[in-house]
Protein backbone atom coordinates (compact mmCIF):
# COMPACT_ATOMS: atom_id res chain seq x y z
CA UNK A 1 0.00 0.00 0.00
CA UNK A 2 1.47 3.99 -0.63
CA UNK A 3 2.13 5.85 2.08
CA UNK A 4 -0.18 8.44 1.12
CA UNK A 5 -3.22 5.87 0.95
CA UNK A 6 -2.30 4.90 4.15
CA UNK A 7 -3.47 8.70 5.54
CA UNK A 8 -5.87 9.62 2.86
CA UNK A 9 -8.99 9.06 5.14
CA UNK A 10 -7.54 11.86 7.40
CA UNK A 11 -8.02 14.30 4.48
CA UNK A 12 -10.85 15.85 5.56
CA UNK A 13 -9.41 17.34 9.15
CA UNK A 14 -8.95 20.78 8.94
CA UNK A 15 -5.09 21.24 8.43
CA UNK A 16 -5.54 24.96 9.98
CA UNK A 17 -6.69 23.88 13.38
CA UNK A 18 -4.85 24.60 16.08
CA UNK A 19 -3.22 21.61 17.24
CA UNK A 20 -4.28 19.93 20.81
CA UNK A 21 -2.23 18.36 22.96
CA UNK A 22 -3.25 14.70 24.96
CA UNK A 23 -3.96 16.90 28.20
CA UNK A 24 -5.85 19.55 26.16
CA UNK A 25 -8.00 16.34 24.78
CA UNK A 26 -10.61 15.27 27.66
CA UNK A 27 -11.15 11.60 27.14
CA UNK A 28 -14.73 11.99 26.61
CA UNK A 29 -13.79 13.96 23.85
CA UNK A 30 -11.19 11.97 22.15
CA UNK A 31 -13.25 8.88 22.57
CA UNK A 32 -16.08 10.73 20.71
CA UNK A 33 -13.42 11.18 18.15
CA UNK A 34 -12.72 7.71 17.91
CA UNK A 35 -16.41 6.53 17.89
CA UNK A 36 -16.79 9.32 14.38
CA UNK A 37 -14.07 8.23 12.72
CA UNK A 38 -11.43 5.63 12.36
CA UNK A 39 -7.70 6.43 13.80
CA UNK A 40 -4.69 5.26 11.84
CA UNK A 41 -2.58 4.14 14.79
CA UNK A 42 1.35 4.51 14.81
CA UNK A 43 3.26 2.48 16.96
CA UNK A 44 6.57 3.69 17.11
CA UNK A 45 10.35 2.15 18.30
CA UNK A 46 13.16 5.09 18.72
CA UNK A 47 15.35 5.53 20.34
CA UNK A 48 14.95 8.45 23.57
CA UNK A 49 17.14 11.17 21.22
CA UNK A 50 14.89 10.46 17.95
CA UNK A 51 11.66 10.57 20.12
CA UNK A 52 12.97 13.81 21.59
CA UNK A 53 13.95 15.62 18.22
CA UNK A 54 10.78 13.81 16.18
CA UNK A 55 7.80 13.49 18.48
CA UNK A 56 7.48 16.51 19.61
CA UNK A 57 4.40 17.24 21.56
CA UNK A 58 3.10 20.25 18.98
CA UNK A 59 3.81 17.80 16.01
CA UNK A 60 2.01 15.01 17.83
CA UNK A 61 -1.23 17.50 18.93
CA UNK A 62 -0.99 18.04 14.66
CA UNK A 63 -0.82 14.34 13.71
CA UNK A 64 -3.68 13.33 16.07
CA UNK A 65 -6.23 16.64 14.84
CA UNK A 66 -5.45 14.98 11.28
CA UNK A 67 -6.64 11.01 13.19
CA UNK A 68 -3.14 9.94 13.29
CA UNK A 69 -2.67 8.53 17.09
CA UNK A 70 1.16 7.77 17.84
CA UNK A 71 1.73 4.96 20.38
CA UNK A 72 4.45 3.52 21.65
CA UNK A 73 5.91 0.46 21.32
CA UNK A 74 7.11 -1.71 24.59
CA UNK A 75 10.06 -3.46 23.78
CA UNK A 76 9.40 -5.41 26.63
CA UNK A 77 6.20 -7.47 25.75
CA UNK A 78 5.67 -9.08 22.73
CA UNK A 79 4.68 -7.08 19.38
CA UNK A 80 1.79 -9.39 18.27
CA UNK A 81 0.06 -8.57 21.53
CA UNK A 82 0.21 -4.86 21.46
CA UNK A 83 -1.67 -2.66 18.92
CA UNK A 84 -3.52 -3.00 16.62
CA UNK A 85 -1.14 -0.79 14.55
CA UNK A 86 -1.95 0.49 11.34
CA UNK A 87 1.69 1.42 10.71
CA UNK A 88 5.22 0.42 12.98
CA UNK A 89 7.64 3.14 12.37
CA UNK A 90 11.22 2.10 14.18
CA UNK A 91 14.69 3.37 14.14
CA UNK A 92 16.63 0.71 16.34
CA UNK A 93 19.65 -0.90 15.81
CA UNK A 94 19.86 -4.82 16.71
CA UNK A 95 19.64 -7.85 15.25
CA UNK A 96 17.32 -9.27 17.94
CA UNK A 97 15.17 -6.29 16.61
CA UNK A 98 14.96 -6.83 13.30
CA UNK A 99 14.09 -10.25 13.54
CA UNK A 100 11.25 -9.44 15.98
CA UNK A 101 10.29 -6.69 12.98
CA UNK A 102 10.57 -9.40 10.06
CA UNK A 103 8.51 -11.93 12.57
CA UNK A 104 6.10 -9.24 12.68
CA UNK A 105 5.36 -8.47 9.10
CA UNK A 106 4.95 -12.38 8.07
CA UNK A 107 2.39 -12.26 10.72
CA UNK A 108 0.62 -8.69 10.19
CA UNK A 109 0.97 -8.26 6.52
CA UNK A 110 -1.92 -6.21 7.30
CA UNK A 111 0.42 -3.21 9.19
CA UNK A 112 2.77 -1.02 7.13
CA UNK A 113 6.23 -1.68 8.29
CA UNK A 114 8.25 1.33 7.84
CA UNK A 115 10.49 0.32 6.28
CA UNK A 116 11.84 -3.23 5.64
CA UNK A 117 14.44 -4.05 8.54
CA UNK A 118 16.63 -5.60 5.73
CA UNK A 119 16.33 -2.65 3.75
CA UNK A 120 17.37 -0.67 5.81
CA UNK A 121 20.42 -2.45 6.89
CA UNK A 122 21.62 -1.84 3.25
CA UNK A 123 22.45 2.05 4.35
CA UNK A 124 24.30 0.98 7.00
CA UNK A 125 27.55 0.30 4.87
CA UNK A 126 28.50 3.17 3.43
CA UNK A 127 29.47 0.86 0.46
CA UNK A 128 25.95 -1.03 -0.63
CA UNK A 129 24.45 2.08 0.56
CA UNK A 130 25.53 4.10 -2.98
CA UNK A 131 25.50 1.11 -5.16
CA UNK A 132 21.98 1.62 -5.89
CA UNK A 133 22.80 5.27 -7.20
CA UNK A 134 25.98 3.66 -8.98
CA UNK A 135 24.50 1.18 -10.96
CA UNK A 136 21.42 3.74 -11.76
CA UNK A 137 23.82 5.55 -13.72
CA UNK A 138 21.75 8.29 -13.97
CA UNK A 139 21.58 10.66 -17.20
CA UNK A 140 18.72 12.88 -18.84
CA UNK A 141 18.49 16.18 -20.33
CA UNK A 142 18.72 17.80 -16.66
CA UNK A 143 21.55 16.26 -15.81
CA UNK A 144 23.80 13.29 -14.46
CA UNK A 145 24.09 11.86 -10.99
CA UNK A 146 26.55 9.20 -9.78
CA UNK A 147 29.32 8.66 -7.00
CA UNK A 148 32.13 10.20 -6.68
CA UNK A 149 35.05 7.31 -6.93
CA UNK A 150 35.71 5.27 -3.65
CA UNK A 151 37.45 2.04 -2.12
CA UNK A 152 36.86 -0.22 0.57
CA UNK A 153 39.62 -0.74 3.23
CA UNK A 154 38.62 -3.55 5.17
CA UNK A 155 42.00 -4.00 7.26
CA UNK A 156 45.51 -2.98 7.47
CA UNK A 157 46.63 0.58 7.43
CA UNK A 158 49.69 0.29 6.07
CA UNK A 159 48.30 -0.70 2.58
CA UNK A 160 46.10 2.15 1.83
CA UNK A 161 48.82 3.84 0.18
CA UNK A 162 49.39 1.31 -2.45
CA UNK A 163 45.44 0.77 -2.40
CA UNK A 164 44.75 4.16 -3.42
CA UNK A 165 47.86 3.79 -6.28
CA UNK A 166 46.28 0.87 -7.67
CA UNK A 167 42.57 2.20 -7.96
CA UNK A 168 43.73 5.76 -9.27
CA UNK A 169 42.03 7.64 -6.69
CA UNK A 170 43.01 11.44 -6.37
CA UNK A 171 43.30 13.18 -3.36
CA UNK A 172 42.45 14.73 -1.19
CA UNK A 173 40.44 11.80 -0.31
CA UNK A 174 37.27 11.50 2.31
CA UNK A 175 37.56 8.68 4.92
CA UNK A 176 34.49 7.62 6.25
CA UNK A 177 34.06 4.49 8.69
CA UNK A 178 32.63 1.56 6.16
CA UNK A 179 29.34 1.27 8.80
CA UNK A 180 27.00 3.83 9.36
CA UNK A 181 24.55 2.50 12.40
CA UNK A 182 24.14 6.11 13.25
CA UNK A 183 26.80 5.66 16.44
CA UNK A 184 28.67 8.72 17.10
CA UNK A 185 31.89 6.71 15.65
CA UNK A 186 30.37 6.12 12.46
CA UNK A 187 29.70 9.88 11.72
CA UNK A 188 33.77 10.54 12.51
CA UNK A 189 34.87 11.75 9.32
CA UNK A 190 38.13 12.81 7.77
CA UNK A 191 39.70 14.34 4.98
CA UNK A 192 43.38 12.93 3.67
CA UNK A 193 45.46 15.40 2.05
CA UNK A 194 48.90 13.07 1.19
CA UNK A 195 49.43 10.02 0.51
CA UNK A 196 51.97 9.47 3.30
CA UNK A 197 49.41 10.11 5.67
CA UNK A 198 46.97 7.55 4.92
CA UNK A 199 48.35 5.09 6.97
CA UNK A 200 47.06 6.90 9.73
CA UNK A 201 43.57 6.01 8.90
CA UNK A 202 41.91 3.28 10.92
CA UNK A 203 39.90 0.98 8.49
CA UNK A 204 37.34 -0.29 8.12
CA UNK A 205 36.63 2.20 5.75
CA UNK A 206 35.74 3.94 2.45
CA UNK A 207 37.62 6.23 0.76
CA UNK A 208 36.00 8.37 -1.42
CA UNK A 209 37.08 11.30 -3.70
CA UNK A 210 36.34 14.68 -2.21
CA UNK A 211 34.46 16.60 -5.01
CA UNK A 212 34.53 20.38 -5.15
CA UNK A 213 31.00 21.47 -4.73
CA UNK A 214 31.24 25.21 -3.51
CA UNK A 215 31.01 24.81 -0.13
CA UNK A 216 26.85 24.18 -0.39
CA UNK A 217 25.29 20.52 -0.40
CA UNK A 218 21.34 19.93 -1.09
CA UNK A 219 19.20 17.54 1.05
CA UNK A 220 16.35 15.53 -0.40
CA UNK A 221 14.22 14.25 2.20
CA UNK A 222 11.72 11.44 0.68
CA UNK A 223 8.84 10.63 1.94
CA UNK A 224 6.74 8.06 -0.23
CA UNK A 225 6.08 10.07 -3.03
CA UNK A 226 6.82 13.10 -1.63
CA UNK A 227 10.00 15.30 -1.59
CA UNK A 228 11.66 18.35 -0.26
CA UNK A 229 14.92 19.51 -1.09
CA UNK A 230 16.82 22.06 1.36
CA UNK A 231 20.66 23.52 1.29
CA UNK A 232 23.31 23.43 3.77
CA UNK A 233 26.98 24.87 4.28
CA UNK A 234 28.90 21.95 3.65
CA UNK A 235 33.21 21.85 3.14
CA UNK A 236 34.97 24.06 1.36
CA UNK A 237 36.25 23.46 -2.08
CA UNK A 238 40.23 22.22 -1.41
CA UNK A 239 41.96 24.45 -4.25
CA UNK A 240 45.29 23.19 -5.89
CA UNK A 241 47.60 25.60 -4.02
CA UNK A 242 45.88 23.95 -1.00
CA UNK A 243 46.65 20.59 -1.71
CA UNK A 244 50.17 21.12 -3.01
CA UNK A 245 50.76 22.87 0.92
CA UNK A 246 49.09 20.94 3.38
CA UNK A 247 49.66 17.50 4.61
CA UNK A 248 48.20 15.34 7.27
CA UNK A 249 44.70 13.86 7.97
CA UNK A 250 42.36 16.08 9.52
CA UNK A 251 39.14 15.30 11.63
CA UNK A 252 36.04 16.74 10.53
CA UNK A 253 32.60 17.84 12.62
CA UNK A 254 29.60 16.95 11.41
CA UNK A 255 29.09 19.77 9.17
CA UNK A 256 25.84 19.56 7.30
CA UNK A 257 24.27 18.78 10.42
CA UNK A 258 25.37 21.47 12.87
CA UNK A 259 25.41 23.98 10.12
CA UNK A 260 22.76 26.39 10.07
CA UNK A 261 20.16 26.20 7.01
CA UNK A 262 21.88 27.76 3.87
CA UNK A 263 18.47 28.48 2.54
CA UNK A 264 18.69 32.21 3.31
CA UNK A 265 22.17 33.14 2.89
CA UNK A 266 23.76 35.00 -0.02
CA UNK A 267 25.58 32.71 -1.95
CA UNK A 268 26.98 32.50 -5.70
CA UNK A 269 23.68 31.68 -7.54
CA UNK A 270 25.46 28.55 -9.50
CA UNK A 271 26.64 27.27 -6.29
CA UNK A 272 23.25 27.53 -4.76
CA UNK A 273 20.96 26.84 -7.07
CA UNK A 274 18.96 23.81 -6.70
CA UNK A 275 19.03 20.48 -8.71
CA UNK A 276 16.23 20.28 -11.68
CA UNK A 277 13.10 18.98 -10.17
CA UNK A 278 12.43 16.73 -12.46
CA UNK A 279 16.03 15.09 -11.84
CA UNK A 280 15.27 14.65 -8.10
CA UNK A 281 11.80 12.94 -8.52
CA UNK A 282 13.29 10.70 -11.03
CA UNK A 283 16.45 9.92 -8.55
CA UNK A 284 13.72 9.95 -5.71
CA UNK A 285 11.13 7.23 -7.67
CA UNK A 286 14.25 4.71 -8.99
CA UNK A 287 15.86 5.11 -5.50
CA UNK A 288 12.46 4.32 -3.58
CA UNK A 289 12.36 1.38 -5.95
CA UNK A 290 15.60 -0.26 -5.87
CA UNK A 291 16.16 0.30 -2.29
CA UNK A 292 12.62 -0.80 -1.02
CA UNK A 293 12.41 2.34 0.82
CA UNK A 294 10.10 5.13 1.87
CA UNK A 295 11.51 7.22 4.26
CA UNK A 296 15.13 8.34 3.72
CA UNK A 297 17.60 11.26 2.69
CA UNK A 298 20.07 11.80 0.06
CA UNK A 299 22.94 14.61 0.34
CA UNK A 300 23.61 15.84 -3.02
CA UNK A 301 26.57 17.97 -4.32
CA UNK A 302 27.14 19.65 -7.89
CA UNK A 303 30.57 19.38 -8.70
CA UNK A 304 32.11 23.20 -8.97
CA UNK A 305 32.22 24.68 -12.62
CA UNK A 306 29.65 22.31 -13.81
CA UNK A 307 26.03 23.25 -14.15
CA UNK A 308 24.90 19.55 -14.17
CA UNK A 309 27.19 16.76 -12.71
CA UNK A 310 25.80 15.60 -9.45
CA UNK A 311 27.02 13.27 -6.88
CA UNK A 312 24.90 11.44 -4.17
CA UNK A 313 27.68 11.42 -1.19
CA UNK A 314 25.38 9.92 1.13
CA UNK A 315 21.72 8.62 2.04
CA UNK A 316 20.30 8.03 5.76
CA UNK A 317 17.26 6.10 7.11
CA UNK A 318 14.69 8.12 8.71
CA UNK A 319 16.40 11.34 8.89
CA UNK A 320 16.16 13.65 12.18
CA UNK A 321 15.20 16.91 10.35
CA UNK A 322 12.52 16.65 7.88
CA UNK A 323 11.49 20.03 6.28
CA UNK A 324 7.74 18.84 5.72
N1 LIG B 1 32.92 12.92 -1.55
C1 LIG B 1 32.75 14.07 -0.92
N2 LIG B 1 33.13 15.23 -1.53
C2 LIG B 1 32.98 16.42 -0.88
N3 LIG B 1 32.48 16.56 0.35
C3 LIG B 1 32.08 15.44 0.99
C4 LIG B 1 32.18 14.15 0.38
N4 LIG B 1 31.72 13.24 1.26
C5 LIG B 1 31.34 13.92 2.36
N5 LIG B 1 31.55 15.24 2.20
C6 LIG B 1 31.28 16.28 3.22
O1 LIG B 1 31.30 15.65 4.48
C7 LIG B 1 30.00 15.73 5.10
C8 LIG B 1 29.72 14.45 5.84
O2 LIG B 1 29.72 13.35 4.96
P1 LIG B 1 28.55 12.28 5.00
O3 LIG B 1 27.29 12.97 4.70
O4 LIG B 1 28.94 11.15 4.13
O5 LIG B 1 28.63 11.83 6.54
P2 LIG B 1 27.53 11.38 7.57
O6 LIG B 1 28.20 11.27 8.89
O7 LIG B 1 26.86 10.16 7.07
O8 LIG B 1 26.52 12.61 7.57
P3 LIG B 1 24.99 12.69 8.08
O9 LIG B 1 25.05 13.48 9.33
O10 LIG B 1 24.31 13.43 6.94
O11 LIG B 1 24.50 11.29 8.22
C9 LIG B 1 29.04 16.02 3.96
O12 LIG B 1 27.88 16.64 4.44
C10 LIG B 1 29.90 16.91 3.09
O13 LIG B 1 29.97 18.21 3.64
O1 LIG C 1 18.24 15.47 8.77
P1 LIG C 1 19.71 15.48 8.63
O2 LIG C 1 20.32 16.82 8.68
O3 LIG C 1 20.18 14.66 7.43
O4 LIG C 1 20.34 14.77 9.94
C1 LIG C 1 20.21 13.41 10.17
C2 LIG C 1 21.45 12.66 9.68
O5 LIG C 1 21.57 12.81 8.28
C3 LIG C 1 21.32 11.21 10.02
O6 LIG C 1 22.49 10.54 9.61
C4 LIG C 1 21.10 10.99 11.51
O7 LIG C 1 20.80 9.65 11.74
P2 LIG C 1 21.89 8.63 12.29
O8 LIG C 1 22.54 9.23 13.51
O9 LIG C 1 21.06 7.41 12.58
O10 LIG C 1 22.85 8.42 11.15
C5 LIG C 1 19.91 11.76 12.01
O11 LIG C 1 19.87 11.59 13.43
P3 LIG C 1 18.55 11.19 14.23
O12 LIG C 1 17.93 10.02 13.53
O13 LIG C 1 19.07 10.82 15.55
O14 LIG C 1 17.68 12.38 14.24
C6 LIG C 1 19.99 13.22 11.67
O15 LIG C 1 21.01 13.82 12.39
MG1 LIG D 1 25.41 13.24 5.25
MG1 LIG E 1 24.84 9.77 6.86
Amino acid sequence: MRLEEEFSHCDNYDEEEEPKTMSQCSIGALQQQQQQQKFVVVGYALTSKKIKSFLQPKFEGLARNKGILFVAIDQNRPLSDQGPFDIVLHKLTGKEWRQILEDYRQTHPEVTVLDPPDAIQHLHNRQSMLQCVADMNLSTSYGRVGVPRQLVIKKDASSIADAVDKAGLILPLVAKPLVADGSAKSHELSLAYDQYSLQKLEPPLVLQEFVNHGGVLFKVYIVGEAIKVVRRFSLPDVTKRELSKVTGVFRFPRVSCAAASADDADLDPSVAELPPRPLLERLAKELRWRLGLRLFNLDIIREHGTRDHFYVIDINYFPGKCHF
